[in-house]
C-alpha cells in the first residue's frame, strides 16, 4: 500500500513519488478550495494537510462556514479541489477523471448521509447490497450476515424504508456502507435526523465497526456528544486546521470549539459564538 505520494513536475511531466505509509487510509496535502473569483472569491479551504490513519474513528468539527462539508467533499472525491492532493488508500484521487473517480468511490468509499439516502422502492436487503451490485462485486454471505446481525437488522431485511424507523433506516445505510469493506466511510451528520436514543445506537455501531472490524470512519458533525464517540476530533476554523483532540469528551470538545469560534463565525442555533453551552449541539 502506498500513501501518501508526492507529485511534482519535471520537464512538464508530472512525476509521482511513492513512499510506503500503509497505515494511512486518507491523506490530504496543501488542500485549497476557492469558490468564485476576484473580490467575491471565498477560500473555503486554505492549505489543509491532514492524515487519517486506518482503523480510526475521526470527527471533523468547527463553526458553521469553517469548511467541514467542503473538506469532506474534497476528501471523498465529490468535489474538485483548487490545488493540493488527496490520497485514498494510497491512490491520488485529485487527478482522476469522472469515470475513475466513480469507480474509486464504489470500491474504496462508503457513505452515510444525514438523510439516509435509501432507495424507497427497494427492501432493506436490496438497499444494503446495491453498491456491490452496481460495482458487479460478489456479496460475501458470511460478512453480510455478520454486519446485519451486529446492526440488529436481521428481522427487517424485507422491509422497505418507509416501513422502518429513522434509526433503522440509518442502520441500513451503515450496513450498506460497511458491506464493501471500504477503505473509509464518510459520515455526514449521521445522527442529524435522529432522536438521541437512535442517534446513540448509530454512533455506537460506527464505534463498533472501528473497534471490532478495523473500519476507518470520518464523520462531520456539529454535535459534541457525537464527536465524543470518536477517537480524534479534527478542528477547522476559517478553512484551516485549528487543532485536534485525542480521546475527546463532550466537555473537551465544547471548550475546544469555543477556542475556534473566530470573530465572524456563526454557530448554528445561536446568536453569538460561545453562547451554546446548554445542550451540546453546535
Ligand atoms: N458552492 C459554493 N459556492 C460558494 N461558496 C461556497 C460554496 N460552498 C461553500 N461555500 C462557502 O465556503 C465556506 C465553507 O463552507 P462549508 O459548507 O464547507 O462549511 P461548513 O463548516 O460545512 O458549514 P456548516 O456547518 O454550516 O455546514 C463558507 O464560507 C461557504 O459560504
Amino acid at each position: 500500500m502506498h500513501s501518501p505520494e508526492r507529485q511534482h513536475s519535471r520537464g512538464g511531466v508530472t512525476m509521482t513519488e511513492t513512499h510506503s505509509t500503509g497505515d494511512t487510509a486518507v491523506a490530504a496535502r496543501a488542500l485549497r478550495k476557492t469558490y468564485g473569483r476576484g473580490e467575491s472569491a471565498v477560500a473555503a479551504l486554505a492549505d489543509v494537510s491532514v492524515d487519517f490513519p486506518r482503523g480510526q474513528f475521526a470527527a471533523v468539527m468547527g463553526p458553521s462556514g469553517s469548511g467541514k462539508s467542503t473538506l469532506m467533499h474534497c476528501l471523498a472525491g465529490l468535489d474538485t479541489v483548487s490545488s493540493g492532493t488527496v490520497w485514498i488508500d494510497g491512490t491520488p484521487i485529485t487527478g482522476l477523471r469522472d469515470r475513475g473517480l466513480t469507480r474509486l468511490r464504489r470500491e474504496k468509499i462508503g457513505f452515510v448521509f444525514q438523510a439516509y439516502n435509501l432507495v424507497p422502492t427497494l427492501t432493506a436487503r436490496q438497499n444494503i447490497v446495491l453498491p456491490l451490485a452496481l460495482a458487479r462485486r460478489r456479496v460475501d454471505r458470511a460478512w453480510f450476515d455478520e454486519v446485519v446481525q451486529t446492526l440488529g437488522l436481521t428481522g427487517r431485511l424485507k422491509h422497505r424504508p418507509h416501513e422502518l424507523s429513522g434509526g433503522q433506516q440509518q442502520r441500513v445505510a451503515v450496513a450498506r456502507a460497511l458491506l464493501g469493506r471500504p477503505a473509509v466511510i464518510f459520515a455526514d451528520e449521521p445522527t442529524g435526523n435522529l432522536d438521541s436514543v437512535a442517534g446513540a445506537e448509530v454512533l455506537a455501531l460506527l464505534r463498533t465497526s472501528v473497534a471490532q472490524w478495523g473500519q476507518t470512519v470520518i464523520m462531520v458533525t456539529h454535535d459534541a456528544v457525537a464527536a465524543a464517540y470518536s477517537d480524534r476530533v479534527v478542528l477547522l476554523g476559517d478553512g484551516r486546521l485549528a487543532g485536534e483532540l485525542h480521546a475527546p469528551t463532550v466537555d473537551s470538545v465544547l471548550s475546544a470549539l469555543h477556542g475556534v469560534a473566530l470573530p465572524g463565525s456563526v454557530l448554528p442555533g445561536s446568536a453569538l459564538p460561545g453562547s451554546v453551552l446548554p445542550g451540546s449541539t453546535l
